[in-house]
């Protein structure tokens, strides 16, 4: 089915970044006062964590370790200080807090002035954090409890436990206590094994949160660095390798900026979980050898992908929401009318140019749907293109696929990620900003949105238009795919619709009811090209 020349090879533009800087004498400014606000963060989104916590003068940890972790990951951090400790590579020998009024002086300056996503929040400040959210609401909060570091010294007073437990919980997407952090805010129960992270994460859900990660990483006699999920359900494991090193200080706070950066970036909450263990466990790896200081705990180098190019090697991440580009979905009543088996078409479409692939068989009997998804499967890990199941989890369980599609009728995104675990991919129909919020918290990698326009090939399907896609994409971080009677003639407009989540179209007709898919494909292809770059 090879009918024109490939597709040429494009290029993403990474949005330009926006100046961080502003004056301390310059006034606090509200999106009322100074409408170019609301313009800049429109034309140059860029995702905003916001960091407040104490100063480690060693730079391992603390203020200091998030802003490299987020900068790693491609995400801005702002940082609002609220104690400066002396510490070194042998402990902490030192703590000043700063006064109160400074803390709200700083936080005021951010979130007055910077559209911010996710903060990281510390203990002490609370009724301060909690009267700059109510004025300047953010995404999500990521609470790492630091009151052990990983050097073993309390970072923390008693008191400390009870506004964690009272008051920061409560309004908290997720809390990442060590297991000795657990310990102590469990009242000093002792936590040996899994089942005990397992309680632990129990008992701090109880607390408030909307998911708790009981980190295994100081736990003793482990092979394994083993963190616990808990999401008031179900559990999740995640496993990563223990590396041998001294250079451990600051894996805490790393970890919690990771995932924050993450979910800044859009991701769910499973994903960013995923995301920043893999991206700790490569910076300990290459960064296992190091030497600075001269004490029993250094630190590591969190812009190891700076030495190491191409830059993103270590990167594992499950889902890149780029590839929502150009998404064909299959549709076997279409093959069938141009005599195409679904290989051949699923293997046209990628030689177009399709960034990732849905198998949508509605009247197909199992047995052969699995047999095509095997050897669809073959031919997209071949090139490197994601392979969805529409609806089947059976089926893409059964073809090891990289994830499902599921629609508002079909069973919860929830349910799909219990079955398919952490690694898939989960993409979720919406409609309305609502369903994308239950999306997002059901574990939902991408939003499939629409119709966008009227379409024949999904019955009774109501079309949202422009201004219902622009809802949704408002609505959610997660990346979003238009879907519903885009072709040719019209991709351009809805690419040019230019939301910073909008990754791309998912089309079936204009690809697969066509004589030849693989030259429709790199038509539309270069359609959306000529909008919108791709890497
Ligand atoms: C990318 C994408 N978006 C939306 C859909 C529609 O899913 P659903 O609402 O479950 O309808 P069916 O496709 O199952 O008829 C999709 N498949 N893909
Ligand atoms: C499968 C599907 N889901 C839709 C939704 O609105 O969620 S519209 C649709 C069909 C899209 O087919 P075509 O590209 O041929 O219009
Ligand atoms: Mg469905």
């Amino acid at each position: 089915m090879s009918c024109a020349p490939p597709p040429p090879i494009l290029r993403l533009h990474p949005p330009s970044s926006i100046s961080p800087f502003s004056s301390p004498r310059r006034p606090h400014l509200s999106p009322r006062t100074c409408p170019w606000r609301l313009a800049a963060a429109r034309e140059m989104p860029w995702p905003h964590v916001l960091t407040v916590a104490g100063s480690d003068s060693s730079a391992g940890a603390g203020i200091q370790a998030d802003v490299k972790a987020c900068a790693a990951l491609g995400a801005y951090c702002s940082s609002v200080i609220t104690a400066v400790t002396a510490q070194n590579t042998a402990g902490v020998q030192g703590v000043h807090l700063v006064p109160e009024e400074l803390i709200r002086e700083q936080l005021q300056s951010v979130l007055s002035d910077m559209s911010v996503d996710v903060v990281i929040p510390s203990a002490g400040i609370i009724k301060i954090l909690c009267e700059s959210l109510q004025k300047f609401p953010v995404k999500a909060l990521v609470v790492d409890p630091v009151m052990v570091s990983t050097s073993g010294d309390s970072l923390s007073d008693p008191s400390t436990l009870t506004y964690y437990r009272d008051g920061l919980f409560a309004m908290a997407d997720i809390v990442t206590p060590n297991v000795k952090e657990a310990s102590k805010l469990l009242g000093g129960v002792s936590l040996h094994t899994i089942a005990d992270m397992r309680d632990a994460a129990e008992s701090i859900y109880k607390f408030g949160p909307r998911y708790v990660l009981v980190k295994g990483g100081d736990m003793p006699d482990s092979s394994e660095a083993i963190d616990v999920f808990y999401d008031g359900k179900e559990f999740v494991e995640f496993r990563g390798h223990r590396i041998k090193t001294r250079n451990t200080h600051g894996t805490g706070c790393t970890l919690a900026s990771s995932i924050a950066a993450e979910l800044a970036k859009g991701s769910s909450m499973l994903n960013a979980v995923q995301v920043a263990k893999n991206f700790v466990e490569s910076a300990l790896h290459h960064s296992k050898d190091l030497v600075i200081g001269n004490g029993p705990q250094g630190p590591f180098d969190h812009l190891f992908r700076l030495k190491c190019p191409p830059y993103n090697i270590g990167s594992q991440q499950r889902f890149n929401p780029d590839s929502l580009f150009l998404y064909a979905v299959t549709d076997s009543r279409m093959n069938k009318r141009w005599g195409h088996s679904i290989e051949d078409a699923v293997k046209a479409a990628i030689e177009g140019g399709a960034t990732i692939v849905q198998l949508r068989e509605k009247d197909i009997e199992s047995r052969p749907f699995l047999e095509a998804a095997k050897a669809c499967m073959e031919i997209c890990r071949s090139s490197g293109v994601p392979l969805l199941i529409n609806d089947r989890v059976d089926i893409a369980l059964a073809c090891n696929a990289d994830g499902v599609h599921v629609g508002q009728s079909d069973i919860s995104a929830r349910e799909v990620r219990e079955l398919l675990g952490p690694g898939k991919i989960i993409g979720v129909s919406c409609k309305t900003p609502a369903q994308a919020e239950q999306a997002w918290r059901d574990g939902a990698d991408y939003l499939g949105c629409g119709g966008v326009f009227p379409t024949t090939t999904k019955a009774n399907n109501p079309t949202l238009g422009f201004e219902g896609l622009k809802a949704v994409c408002l609505a959610s971080k997660l990346p979003v795919v238009a879907i519903g009677g885009i072709n040719a003639t019209n991709a351009g407009s809805v690419m040019e619709l230019d939301f910073p989540n909008l990754k791309g179209v998912a089309v079936v007709s204009a690809l697969f009811d066509r004589e030849c898919v693989s030259s429709e494909t790199r038509n539309l292809r270069s359609i959306l090209a000529s909008v919108r770059c791709l890497a």
